[in-house]
């Protein structure tokens, strides 16, 4: 213990034992790469010496898309400019790759469709699912540990809707339904402490209530098996830049139970989810299926790049993604444990598999200093306020190798960054 209380004690470097044991963890990393059958996709994506465990906010660049944006600047815009609509396919592009992504979260084709950010289909989604509500519902419930995004977006839907808002945590959400909840809307996995939330039960009991399910699958898309059909959720939205790679900014999309798609009214009824859009009329007639949930013009270079960065999930299984992301985060826990100094470090991502994303959050004082110190070492992750380290591992890139680096590197920068120490008491007088 230190003698003077807020004095740092000097960094302590690291036993020869466990520099015997960095060895051995080191060569245990080789060996899982080794036999890693999702290895050689690490080749499609522009990495460079950084450790990047930042995919959870950024996935990295698939090295498809940049000459695949040239071409469609260069030829399809370029050369055959209008005609690209139909020629080219741009006018079906929102369907198209919506059908895509449909098998990464358990979706058949014609249910998904992309455009616009999470946001906004958040508020399609919610809107849309409060208008298919019963009639005497008052209230929807919100995950109480959301990204705020969603939350600002339902509130301001529940008030142009005349409902209240109530925020719940994930998992009182089955307690806490009632017949007057219109709907809940939940984050599959959760931005800061990337704890996975029970899709199926949640589900289930949302509509044992007579309410829906509206999922953000922004965490979880591209990392794990989401199972939208088979667990019959109603309304879900997700991002497409984190793990599917689509770059920054690129599109949302919003999914919509097969059953719910004629019923769904969409609260911004542009242009684009008429049933017939060049056919000019001042009367809204909405599209049938999923091209309801269209607006107006999509965004075509983002949602073309987003299409050629989903090629490199052909002949991928989402299972074994998910095998291989449990294996890296169970790993990175075990090199955390080995390399940071006793107590510095409390992990918030559970550790039992049936309740973990694909991240791993650890809870650490002065943890903004911290990421400033892994980052110009060379590990990137991220720090949410107050007080997470946010390690992300997309197990199409990510090796086992990046995992064991990130710990080591972390135990290093916290020897070096003494914890802070608190206030030394006052005499009270
Ligand atoms: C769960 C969740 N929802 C929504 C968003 C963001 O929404 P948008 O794509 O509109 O910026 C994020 C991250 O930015 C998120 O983590
Ligand atoms: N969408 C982002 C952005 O436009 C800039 C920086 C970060 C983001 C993110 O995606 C943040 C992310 N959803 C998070 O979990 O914190």
């Amino acid at each position: 213990m230190s003698e003077s209380p807020g004095t740092p004690e000097p960094a302590e470097a690291p036993s020869p034992d466990v520099e015997a044991q960095a060895a051995q963890q080191v060569a245990h990393a080789r060996r899982l790469d080794t036999d890693d059958p999702l290895a050689a996709l690490r080749d499609r994506f522009t990495l460079d010496d950084v450790t990047y465990l930042d995919g959870n906010s950024l996935g990295a660049l698939p090295r498809a898309v940049p000459g695949r944006i040239a071409d469609v600047i260069a030829r399809e815009w370029g050369e055959l400019r209008i005609r690209s609509w139909t020629e080219s396919g741009w006018w079906t592009a929102p369907e198209r790759i919506g059908d895509k992504i449909a098998p990464l979260i358990g979706a058949a084709p014609g249910r998904v469709v992309v455009g616009d950010s999470t946001s906004v289909n958040v508020f399609k989604a919610v809107v849309g699912g409060i208008r298919m509500a019963g009639k005497g519902c008052t209230e929807i419930l919100v995950d109480a540990t959301t990204f705020p995004t969603d939350g600002y977006i339902a509130r301001s839907a529940a008030r142009m809707t005349g409902l209240a808002v109530r925020p719940v945590e994930p998992a009182r959400i089955s307690d806490e339904v009632t017949e007057r909840t219109a709907l809940a809307l939940v984050n599959h996995v959760d931005y800061r402490t990337g704890a996975l939330n029970d899709l199926p039960g949640i589900t289930h009991a949302l509509h044992s209530a007579g309410a829906l399910a509206v999922w953000d699958l922004c965490h979880s898309a591209g990392a794990l098996p989401v199972g939208l059909d088979a667990h019959h959720v109603d309304l879900a939205v997700g991002c497409t830049y984190k793990y599917l790679n689509g770059g920054p900014g690129s599109p949302a999309y919003l999914y919509i139970r097969e059953s719910l798609q004629n019923r769904f009214e969409s609260p911004l009824p542009g242009w684009n989810s008429h049933a017939e859009p060049f056919g000019m009329d001042p009367n809204y007639t909405p599209a049938d299926g999923i091209v309801r949930g269209r607006v107006g013009t999509p965004d075509i270079l983002s949602l073309l790049a987003l299409e050629a960065a989903l090629d490199v999930w052909e002949d991928v299984s989402i299972e074994d993604v998910r095998t291989k992301s449990l294996a890296l985060t169970d790993f990175f826990l075990d090199c955390v444990a080995l390399y940071a100094p006793p107590g510095r470090v409390r992990s918030v991502t559970p550790y039992d598999h049936r309740r973990r994303g694909s991240q791993v959050s650890l809870e650490c004082s002065r943890a903004g200093g911290v990421m400033d110190g892994l980052i110009r070492r060379g590990v990137v992750g991220d720090f949410r306020e107050p007080d997470v380290l946010r390690f992300g591992f997309t197990p199409l890139y990510t090796s086992f190798v990046d995992a064991e680096r990130a710990a080591r590197v972390l135990g290093e920068v916290l020897r070096e960054l003494p914890e802070e120490q608190p206030e030394p008491a006052g005499d009270g007088g």
